[in-house]
């Protein structure tokens, strides 16, 4: 299994291209489920999910090509991939697929909606807590479908098609959100789906589906109204810039004293980031097509988040976040209110010199001057980059295994890091 190797001790200095999100270019991939017609998606990262989930697609019967794949052609602006469902040919997901990834269950909404039935298997993903689905089933269910959970599977039935209706999800979810949005743009009448997730990635989804010809109202806000069409057209759509792969470019600059352009980001998709990094003494601001953060001579100081959906912290940079506060001044309070099980990162750092004390939903990060480099193991996808950016920190050699994790959310991140300085590479074995 390969492993990465960062010699720590660089200031990174230099300009990173945001990618594409990977949250965003998962939902609007399974969005081409909805129509016949081809679905063109720009900017698209070349992570190990999309690739994935472009496999998943193939076995319900889109196809998927991808243009500028030749070297040097797409290094700076993404893949484009053009996706085609004239036919569905199999409404079943496997477990084999689904189970490795989160977002391939939202094919549930899509599958159903257009074709009357869908048998997907239960999710995997990052193993950060329970993750249940109850939310995307009872969503559906108010639409009128006919739910039943067999062996691993979830078996969703509406022969008659799905009726628009009031959604209300008791807890703010992404997925669920998604879910209710691409069964919704093709049920006959209204619907309104009530306590929406507001992340970017679903408005970016919305944005996308109208293009396609649906009818929605309330795009970035937590009430969405959707007046159900019989059919939805052919699109093309550029993927929002990835605000988790920003926050955690960012703070890898910061831990560095470094000084780094991130080319493409967006400061109003995460303010809240931005503004905890600010608190830490780091400058942070908006230059015409993206971002400086830079830290120059001044220490860290300790800063206390909780994550929250958005426009709150996010639970997806709350390891990168730690990985920061490990050498700032003082205490950090770091508390995770999404997942019950996004701590795993804790004792990677401590291995690295860190000092950290659990107490349920809350880690006490205690400020230590400096960290030391120590072979350590990757367990989720935003744990193995809060490595990363501690490695990238830490005096002499961290090795980090398990990497595939990062390859599921960061494009070409070594080559990154390494433009700017870093002394990483990525040892095949
Ligand atoms: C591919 C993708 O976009 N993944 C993101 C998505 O995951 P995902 O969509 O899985 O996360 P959700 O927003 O659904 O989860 C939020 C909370 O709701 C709970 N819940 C969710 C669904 C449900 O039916 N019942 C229920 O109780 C979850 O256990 C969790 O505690 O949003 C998360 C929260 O911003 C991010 O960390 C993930 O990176
Ligand atoms: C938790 C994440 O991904 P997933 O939902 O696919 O597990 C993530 O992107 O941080």
């Amino acid at each position: 299994m390969d492993r990465i190797r960062i010699v720590g001790g660089e200031r990174l200095k230099g300009t990173i291209r945001i990618s594409g999100a990977k949250n965003a270019a998962l939902p609007l991939m399974i969005a081409s489920l909805l129509t016949d017609e081809t679905l063109t998606l720009h900017g698209m990262p070349r992570l190990a999910d999309v690739a994935l989930l472009a496999r998943i697609l193939g076995n319900h019967g889109v196809d998927v090509t991808i243009a500028g794949k030749r070297a040097g052609q797409d290094t700076n602006d993404g893949q484009t991939y053009k996706l085609t469902a004239a036919e569905i040919v199999d409404t079943t997901a496997p477990y084999e697929m689904v189970a490795r990834m989160r977002a391939s269950f939202w094919v549930l909404a899509p599958l159903l909606a257009r074709c009357g039935e869908a048998k997907v298997s239960l999710p995997g993903g990052c193993a950060i807590g329970t993750r249940p689905v109850d939310l995307h089933l009872v969503a559906l269910e108010a639409l009128g479908a006919d739910i039943e959970l067999d062996a691993g599977y979830v078996i969703a039935k509406a022969p008659k098609g799905l009726k628009g209706n009031r959604i209300h999800l008791a807890k703010v979810s992404v997925g669920a959100t998604h879910n209710a949005l691409m069964a919704a743009v093709l049920a006959e009448g209204d619907t309104e789906i009530v306590n929406a997730a507001r992340e970017p990635e679903v408005g970016d989804l919305a944005a996308c589906l109208v293009a396609m010809g649906a009818k929605i109202e309330g795009i970035g806000t937590s009430t969405l109204q959707v007046q159900g069409v019989s059919s939805l057209h052919g699109a093309e759509h550029r993927v929002l810039p990835d605000r988790i792969e920003t926050g955690t470019y960012a703070m890898a600059a910061a831990i560095t004293g470094g000084d780094i352009f991130l080319e493409g980001a967006r400061a109003e998709l995460l303010q809240e980031a931005l503004e905890a990094l600010r608190s830490t003494g780091v400058e942070v601001y908006e230059e015409t097509g993206g971002l400086r953060v830079c830290r120059n001579g001044h220490g860290l100081e300790a800063v206390s988040v909780e994550t929250q959906p958005f426009p709150g912290f996010p639970t997806d940079l709350q390891a990168q976040l730690m990985a920061l506060m490990c050498t700032a001044k003082g205490v950090s309070e770091v508390r995770e209110t999404i997942f019950e099980n996004r701590f795993m990162h804790v004792q990677e750092l401590a291995r690295l010199g860190a000092r950290i004390d659990l107490r349920g939903d809350t880690a006490l990060v205690h400020g230590v001057n400096g960290l030391r480099g120590a072979p350590v193991m990757a367990t989720d996808l935003r744990a193995s980059v809060s490595l990363i950016i501690a490695g990238l920190a830490a005096q002499g050699e961290t090795t980090i295994g398990r990497v595939y994790h990062l390859d599921r959310g960061f494009d070409r991140l070594e080559e990154k890091l390494r433009n700017c300085g870093a002394q990483i590479d990525r040892i095949a074995g």
